[in-house]
């Protein structure tokens, strides 16, 4: 049996009960490393709270060399521990998926994820629209197939959850052509980056899907002991410091429900002008009044 083990975000002991449980009986246990983090807990942590061994799957191994982590689960019980929720990433899926290939059987241990930042920060999942990754730009590859999934959200008045790029393991190229493989230390995209970015993407475009006045929340360590939330406007939290990494953001939409703003008002340092934000965003995108019907006159 393979067992996904959702280990939630941020300390060794946020895993459940039954989690625990399971992975003392499992032979094997993997830890997936790359898709993201736990914030107050290292690998020793964890070994240590367990009373097992953790091995460390990079993405080498669970995207090209799963057949490792899948041996013998025909017969053996093996655990495939992911931060957060078991399913936050495509890549948890086809681990599953090549599971059943095999005729292993698949049981997942569900979580706390970063789709927890949806009511942390005092929204409704019925409000939101796609999700969308914002990924590091660099020199000359600057991707912003993001921007029509956002305008598409706004179109229709939703909100837009931003999850921002992690680069763990990233081989440092001029060292490669030296022949000597050096890896560069891990990169957490910030609130501020993630922002920079996209006023850059809507000015080379120009349709305005969002603009720097959009406002924004900034979500932060969720689930640690140092979660914050900061409601401001896109171009304020260009330049925000949220300080240690996880970070997200949710770009609002028209439909914000007044419990909503209520909400998060709490979160905003000059509260008048976010709610000035708020209702200024809420004529972006709407729809024009329908046309006055004609009334039809009747004749016996
Ligand atoms: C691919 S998602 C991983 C999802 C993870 N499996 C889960 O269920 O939470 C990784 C991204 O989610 C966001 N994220 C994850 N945990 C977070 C946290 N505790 N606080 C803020 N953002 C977080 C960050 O933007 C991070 O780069």
């Amino acid at each position: 049996m393979l067992y996904l083990i959702g280990l939630g975000l941020s300390h060794e002991t946020d895993i459940t009960v039954r989690g625990l449980e399971t992975i003392k009986k499992c032979s094997r246990v993997y830890l997936e490393a790359y898709t993201s983090i736990l914030m107050t807990a290292s690998k020793e942590d964890l070994e240590k709270f367990y009373g097992k061994e953790v091995i460390l799957a990079d993405r080498e191994m669970v995207e090209s060399k799963s057949d490792e982590i899948l041996h013998n689960g025909q017969t053996e019980d093996i655990a495939f521990l992911v931060v957060g929720d078991v399913f936050g990433a495509t890549t948890h899926t086809d681990l599953v998926i090549r599971a059943r290939e095999l005729g292993i059987k698949v049981e997942s241990i569900h979580n706390a994820s970063v789709m927890n930042a949806v009511g942390a920060c005092g929204l409704q999942l019925y409000n939101f629209g796609q999700a969308v990754s914002i990924v590091f730009f660099t020199e000359n590859w600057r991707p912003d197939s993001f921007y029509a999934k956002i305008e598409e959200n706004r179109k229709i008045g939703l909100h837009t959850l931003l999850l921002l790029d992690i680069k763990v393991k990233e081989p440092n190229f001029k060292e490669m052509m030296r022949g000597r493989t050096v890896y560069e230390p891990p990169r957490y995209m910030s609130v501020s980056t993630c922002c920079e970015q996209l006023l850059e993407i809507e000015e080379k475009r120009g349709e305005k899907a969002y603009t720097p006045d959009t406002p924004c929340v900034a979500v932060s360590r969720l689930g640690s002991p140092t979660q914050s939330f900061k409601a401001a406007t896109l171009k304020e939290l260009a330049e925000y410091d949220a300080g240690a990494p996880l970070h997200s953001v949710v770009m609002l939409g028209r439909q914000v429900h007044d419990l909503e703003l209520e909400y998060l008002l709490e979160f905003a340092d000059d509260k008048e002008a976010f709610k000035k934000a708020v209702r200024a965003d809420q004529e972006y995108f709407k729809p024009p009044p329908p046309p006055p019907v004609e009334e039809e006159e009747f004749s016996d």
